[in-house]
C-alpha cells in the first residue's frame, strides 16, 4: 500500500469539472514530479488533495486515513503540508510571526523553528522582516518553513521555482532533498524541468484532469520528443 494514495478523485469549481478521475501514489521517502501543460488541473489536484477545492468524489488517503472532503485544517493535521502557488505570504507579519503562526498548525514533530531555521538559515537572518520586505527566494524559503513547521508526511510544492532566479532554484532544490531526506514525501508540480528532473525519482504527467503516465524521470528524460508533445514545450 502507497502512503498517499489517490483513487478516481474527481473536483472543480462552480460549473466546471477539473479533476476527471485521478489515480496517483506517493510513496515513503520519494519525490513525485506532477508535470503538464498549463491549465490541466495539476494546481486544483493540489488543493484538493489538501482541502481548498472540495472534493466531489473520491478518495484521498494518507496513510490509511480518508481525507476527500475535509477541511483544510483536519488535512494539516492528518499530515497534509502545502507550500502554496505564489507563496502566499503575508505582507504585513514578519518571519517571526509566520513561524510562530504555523507552528500551532497542523501535527507535532521533529521540525521545530530551530530545525527550520538550521534548513533555512538565510531566514534566521531575516527574522525581524515583514513579508513584504523579503526578496523571492526569502518568501519561497518562509513558505516551505511555515509548511515544514506542521510536521507534514507529504509535502505538496505547487511550482516553488515560480519567479526565482536560476541560482535560487538550484538552492530550491538542495532544499527539497534534504526535506524528503529527513523522512517526508513530496508532490512536487513543477515548470523547471530542470529542477523536476533534478530531485525526482519519478514523474507523472497530467492531461485533461487525469494522469496519462507515471513513470521513472530517467525513462521520462529519454524520450524527449514524447516528453515535449505531453508538456507541449518547445
Ligand atoms: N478558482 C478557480 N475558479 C474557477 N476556475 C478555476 C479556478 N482555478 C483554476 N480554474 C480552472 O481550472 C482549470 C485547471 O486549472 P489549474 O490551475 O488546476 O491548472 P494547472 O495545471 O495548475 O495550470 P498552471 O500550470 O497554469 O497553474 C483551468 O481551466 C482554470 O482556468
Amino acid at each position: 500500500m502507497s502512503f498517499l494514495e489517490i483513487r478516481d478523485l474527481h473536483s472543480g469549481y462552480q460549473g466546471s469539472t477539473v479533476l476527471q478521475g485521478v489515480d496517483l501514489d506517493v510513496d515513503h521517502g520519494q519525490v513525485l514530479a506532477l508535470l503538464g501543460r498549463n491549465g490541466v488541473g495539476k494546481s486544483t489536484l493540489i488543493n484538493t488533495i489538501c482541502g481548498l477545492v472540495r472534493a466531489s468524489s473520491g478518495s484521498v488517503l494518507l496513510d490509511g486515513r480518508e481525507l476527500a472532503g475535509q477541511r483544510p485544517d483536519v488535512a494539516a493535521r492528518a499530515g497534509i503540508g502545502l507550500v502554496p502557488q505564489g507563496r502566499r505570504v503575508f505582507a504585513g507579519l514578519t518571519v517571526t510571526e509566520h513561524l510562530e503562526i504555523a507552528s500551532r498548525i497542523g501535527r507535532d514533530g521533529t521540525w521545530d523553528r530551530a530545525a527550520v531555521l538550521d534548513l533555512l538559515p538565510r531566514l534566521g537572518e531575516r527574522l525581524s522582516h515583514r513579508g513584504d520586505q523579503l526578496s523571492g527566494g526569502e518568501q519561497q524559503m518562509l513558505a516551505i518553513a511555515r509548511a515544514l513547521l506542521t510536521n507534514p508526511l507529504v509535502l505538496l510544492l505547487d511550482e516553488p521555482s515560480d519567479g526565482l532566479a536560476p541560482q535560487l532554484v538550484s538552492q530550491v532544490g538542495t532544499t527539497i532533498s534534504e526535506i524528503v531526506q529527513a523522512g517526508t514525501a513530496v508532490l512536487l508540480v513543477e515548470q523547471d524541468l530542470r529542477l523536476a528532473f533534478s530531485v525526482a525519482q519519478e514523474v507523472a504527467v497530467m492531461d485533461k484532469g487525469r494522469i496519462v503516465l507515471r513513470e521513472p524521470t530517467m525513462d521520462f528524460r529519454a524520450d524527449s520528443t514524447r516528453a515535449r508533445r505531453l508538456l507541449g514545450v518547445g
